[in-house]
């Protein structure tokens, strides 16, 4: 059978919503009505299902989707140990080395061979797949599209995808994303997908795979029922399907290659079918995508400057109500206004771990330029290592006058916020040779003393 072309106008079709009950139906009449696995679903097609959660997972956190597709997944042969990604390749790579040190990555380079799963570098990470518990930061540098009659899926966790340069356009199971820098996406654990990189171009961004729970909108507290990310701006695919298979699920005519990262190692198989052959589904375990841009910034209209966690976009709770596994959260432009206010970040000390990236623009609290913080790149602050606004940073907003005043215009900066110790991999710490070996001293080696001694006197350079 050919395989189907899509209308441009259907393939980004999308629906809206955060965490809401969903069905879409690419040829009418496909979704079954009133039941989820008749004796013979409509069309011909196998009734899945597809669960995100224990299936006696409180109401509220139960997330299940019902797929009617041309052949089940399950009709491929054994999966086999793959010889060839950085993901996979060796235990030293993704070996994990926690140290207390303040990190900094110049922007991490363009690779040209890659696609987006050889491209995929595990940076830091905690915790563990096996358990369903911790998380992994990647960094993706990908030169070429996946090629065709490929897939991908992760059974460790959920992956959130924030590009920084390079549109991806992602096949999923559930159909289309288009992805630009400034948007971000998620796909959740065992959806399988292709990323193509539309017109050749190179693609390099952040991800965060999220070994546990699934990402929510944080609480909005005082704040009310509006704000922040809002629930009608996340948007997920329309049913988009192929028709690539034989008489019977091992007999067809094409072979796809289908790749799973399985306690972060790579396994293959090839099946005689395409995976993307769902017409329709209906429920509420999909992949979604969401613009950055319409983001509802909030801040002091008083004094002081608030804890970022006024900027958080998405949050994946841990079992501890407040405390997350992973915070993500952007630094969008802003106005700031507050008085006798000290108005970038302070100095600080936390008990979260802190992975940031820059998708573009600056950021109010760093220097940009060669060995500064700068799109692509990357700092790791830890649990409880010292950082904060660098010396020319610090000394401008000690003494700039306090008009009000747009930071951030253009720019773009994000934080990974974890409870969890985050620990390096070699190919952080060594093999991608970003590291900043400087960081320490160019950013804080010559903060002042501004100390009085009570004497009265100001201090030089005051
Ligand atoms: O370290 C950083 O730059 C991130 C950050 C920003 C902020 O406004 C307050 C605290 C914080 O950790
Ligand atoms: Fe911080």
């Amino acid at each position: 059978m050919p395989v189907t072309k899509f209308d441009v106008e259907e393939k980004y079709s999308y629906q809206n919503g955060f965490d809401s009950y969903m069905e879409s139906e690419a040829v009418q009449g496909a979704l079954p009505i009133g039941h989820n696995s008749p004796q013979k679903p409509p069309l011909g097609l196998y009734a899945e299902k597809l669960s995100g959660t224990a299936f006696t997972a409180p109401r509220h956190e139960n997330k299940q989707t019902w797929l009617y597709r041309i052949l089940p997944s399950c009709a491929h042969p054994p999966f086999v140990a793959s010889a060839s990604s950085p993901i996979s390749s060796s235990d030293s790579e993704s070996k994990l080395h926690y140290i207390p040190n303040q990190l900094r990555w110049d922007p991490f380079d363009h690779e040209s061979t890659t696609d987006f799963v050889s491209g995929l570098h595990l940076v830091a990470g905690a915790g563990d797949p096996t358990l369903k518990q911790g998380l992994g930061m990647y960094i993706y540098s990908a030169g070429q599209s996946m090629p065709e009659k490929t897939a991908y899926y992760s059974a460790d966790g959920d992956l959130l995808i924030v590009p920084q340069s390079g549109v991806l356009d992602i096949q999923t199971e559930f159909g289309f994303l288009l992805v630009r820098p400034m948007e971000i996406c998620i796909i959740p654990r065992g959806i399988k997908y292709r990323v193509v990189l539309p017109e050749g171009q190179e693609a390099r961004g952040y991800a965060l795979e999220l070994y546990q729970n699934h990402f929510i909108l944080p609480e909005l507290g005082p704040i009310g029922s509006n704000g922040l990310a809002n629930a009608r701006d996340f948007q997920t695919p329309v049913a988009a399907f192929e028709e690539d298979f034989g008489t019977t699920a091992f007999d067809g005519p094409s072979s796809w290659s289908i790749k799973v990262k399985f306690n972060n190692s790579l396994f293959e198989t090839t099946q005689k079918h395409s995976p993307f052959d769902v017409v329709a589904w209906h429920g509420n375990y999909y992949p979604y995508k969401y613009d950055l841009g319409r983001f509802n910034t909030i801040g002091s209209i008083s004094f002081d400057h608030p804890d970022p966690s006024i900027f958080t976009v998405l949050s994946a709770p841990s079992d501890k109500v407040g405390t997350a596994v992973a915070d993500f959260v952007i630094f969008p432009p802003r106005w700031l206004v507050g008085e006798d206010t000290f108005r970038p970040p302070w100095y600080h000390r936390n008990t979260m771990s802190e992975f940031m990236g820059l998708i573009q623009g600056g950021y109010d609290a760093k220097k940009g330029g060669k060995g500064g913080f700068v799109p692509g790149g990357a700092s790791l602050h830890n649990v409880m290592s010292g950082h904060g606004p660098d010396v020319d940073s610090y000394e401008g907003a000690r003494n700039a006058e306090l008009k009000p005043m747009k930071v951030g215009e253009g720019s773009c900066a994000f934080m990974f916020e974890s409870c969890l110790m985050v620990g390096v991999t070699d190919w952080g710490l060594k093999t991608c040779r970003k590291v900043q070996a400087e960081y320490n001293e160019h950013s804080w080696g010559g903060v002042k003393v501004h100390w009085e001694r009570g004497t009265g006197k100001k201090t030089e350079g005051q």
